[in-house]
Formats: structure tokens, C-alpha cells, sequence
């Protein structure tokens, strides 16, 4: 099955467009996982138990097992998520660039080492930079656009000649040209709905756009689902990442994330429903 019809399909049988982004720093972990060697695996799957019911997806970002020597751990999740939860799609987040040789190894990183459904990589070195992602057919390969951080703009909104913003023409790229095999996403962060709506009109209903910013970066949901979801109420998937991670660092941790999970789906859906009714 393609990345875009399980991310169609988890959509629909979770009923939520929300993503749980797996950053885990081990300075924020409750204290029971003090001395425990595997600290980053119990937690990450602690997490997952608890909010897997409430997401389409989980996103683990890749710096944040790497800076911890916890590779083996982060490939032990990708395991776990595939066992239990086989319908709910991974999403490495490891915004690679690279040369084409030096890429089809990052490629076989992301799909191989980590079975993930999906990979964030990073438009700056051009096509051929991304073209061995592009042979995997299966997997979703989502493109940094307009991203969350106020830095964003200092280089996506350079203008072109004919007075196109640099992010704009990444989405035009990408919808024209890149996305042959309609495996293509593209990231847009919920902080910037304007340039949300901008991108969605552009790349058509069906591309989906991986949008974080929510919670601890306080973006907007409401406004986010009105600029991002297409007419069927779908198209986005929308990350949270430390507000649910972290929502206690008490013995009741897996709970109070289960909570945010669930409250973060229904306020998402809310806005749905109030947008398509
Ligand atoms: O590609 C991403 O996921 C990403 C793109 C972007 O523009 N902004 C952004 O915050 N992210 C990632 O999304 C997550 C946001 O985390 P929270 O702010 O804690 O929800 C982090 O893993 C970031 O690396």
C-alpha cells in the first residue's frame, strides 16, 4: 500500500488528522525513567500506546535519538509501531539534502534501516537531490515549503524575478515536475495560515501537507484546517510534538498525553465540522 492511501485510510479509521511527532528529550522525562538504559524506547512507546487511538501517524524526529546514540532504540519504535499498529503511518523526520549518491544512502536510511512510510527532506540542492527518494514509489516523500520557524522567511520568501516567493515555487516545483508518482507532501507550518491557503491552491485538493506549529509553537487550528483541508475535510496531517510528550512529567504521563491527544484530534475535528457542514 502507497504512504498516501494508508495516510487516506488512518484518516478515516482514527478520525483524526493528528500526528504525534516523537521528540524525545530525555530532560524532560518523568522521573521513573531515571537509570533506565532505555529510557527513550519505554517512553516513546509508552506515548504511542496512549495516544495511538487518538492519531493518523507518528513522526519521529531523528535528531533527538541520534544526539543520544539511541538509533537502535528509534529503529526498535519504527519495530513496534509496525507491530501493533500496523495502520498507522511513520513519518522520519530527518529533513536530509544531499548529492544523488549521497542521498539514495539517506533514502535507504529512512526505508530501510527504519521502515518508515514517509520522509521529510529538505528542496535546497535541487531535483537530483531528491530524485533517489522519488524511487520509491511506495513511500511519501514530503517537502520542506513554508516552514514553522520565524527563520523560514529570511530565505522562502525571496522573491523571484516575476515576484514569486522562493516557497511558492518549491510548491509549484514539486506539483509540476517532482511529483510524478503522487507520492509527494509538502511541509507548511500551521504558524503561517496565510501561506497555507497559498499552497494548498496551488497544489491542487490531493497532495497532502504535513503541517506543525501547533501547541508549543502556538499556532492556530482553526485557522490552520480552514486554510489547509481541502473539500472533503482531509489533505492535512497537523503535528503536535512537545505539548503532548510532555503534558505531565508526573506518574500520571501516559494519561495526560492520552488527554492532549484526544483533546488536540476533537478541536481539529471541531473546526472540520464547523468549516464543511
Ligand atoms: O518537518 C517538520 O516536522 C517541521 C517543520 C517545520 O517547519 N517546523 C517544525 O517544527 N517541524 C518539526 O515539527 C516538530 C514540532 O514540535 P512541537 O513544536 O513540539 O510540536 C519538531 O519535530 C520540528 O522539528
Amino acid at each position: 500500500m502507497t504512504f498516501t492511501d494508508k495516510l487516506s485510510k488512518a484518516w478515516e479509521s482514527n478520525h483524526s488528522l493528528l500526528m504525534v511527532g516523537l521528540d524525545p528529550d530525555i530532560n524532560r522525562f518523568p522521573e521513573i525513567f531515571q537509570n533506565n538504559n532505555n529510557a527513550i524506547y519505554d517512553f516513546c512507546t509508552g506515548i504511542i500506546d496512549a495516544t495511538a487511538e487518538f492519531s493518523c501517524g507518528f513522526k519521529p524526529q531523528i535528531a533527538y535519538f541520534a544526539s543520544q546514540h539511541a538509533e537502535e532504540q528509534l529503529a526498535g519504535i519504527c519495530e513496534y509501531i509496525k507491530k501493533y499498529y500496523p495502520h498507522l503511518p511513520i513519518i522520519l523526520d530527518s529533513k536530509r539534502g544531499d548529492i544523488g549518491t549521497t542521498a539514495e544512502h539517506y533514502a535507504k536510511e529512512a526505508f530501510e534501516r527504519y521502515r518508515a512510510d514517509a520522509v521529510t527532506v529538505n528542496p535546497y540542492m535541487g531535483f537530483d537531490s531528491i530524485e533517489p527518494y522519488l524511487a520509491w514509489e511506495e513511500k511519501g516523500i514530503i517537502i520542506l515549503c513554508r516552514t514553522s520557524n520565524p527563520g523560514g522567511s529570511d530565505l522562502q520568501f525571496a522573491q523571484l524575478d516575476d515576484g514569486t516567493p522562493l516557497y511558492l515555487h518549491v510548491a509549484r516545483l514539486v506539483a509540476e515536475k517532482w511529483n510524478q508518482h503522487g507520492q509527494c507532501g509538502l511541509v507548511v507550518g500551521a504558524t503561517f495560515p496565510n501561506e497555507i491557503a497559498q499552497v494548498r491552491q496551488v497544489v491542487g485538493a490531493n497532495m497532502p501537507l504535513l503541517i506543525p506549529g501547533i501547541g508549543a509553537q502556538g499556532g492556530d487550528i482553526l485557522a490552520t484546517v480552514k486554510a489547509g483541508c481541502n473539500t472533503q475535510g482531509t489533505g492535512i496531517v497537523i503535528n503536535s510534538s512537545r505539548a503532548i510528550l510532555y503534558a505531565s512529567a508526573g506518574t500520571d504521563w501516559k494519561e495526560a498525553a492520552a488527554n492532549m491527544a484526544q483533546t488536540t484530534r476533537d478541536a481539529i475535528n471541531k473546526a472540520r465540522e464547523l468549516l464543511h457542514q
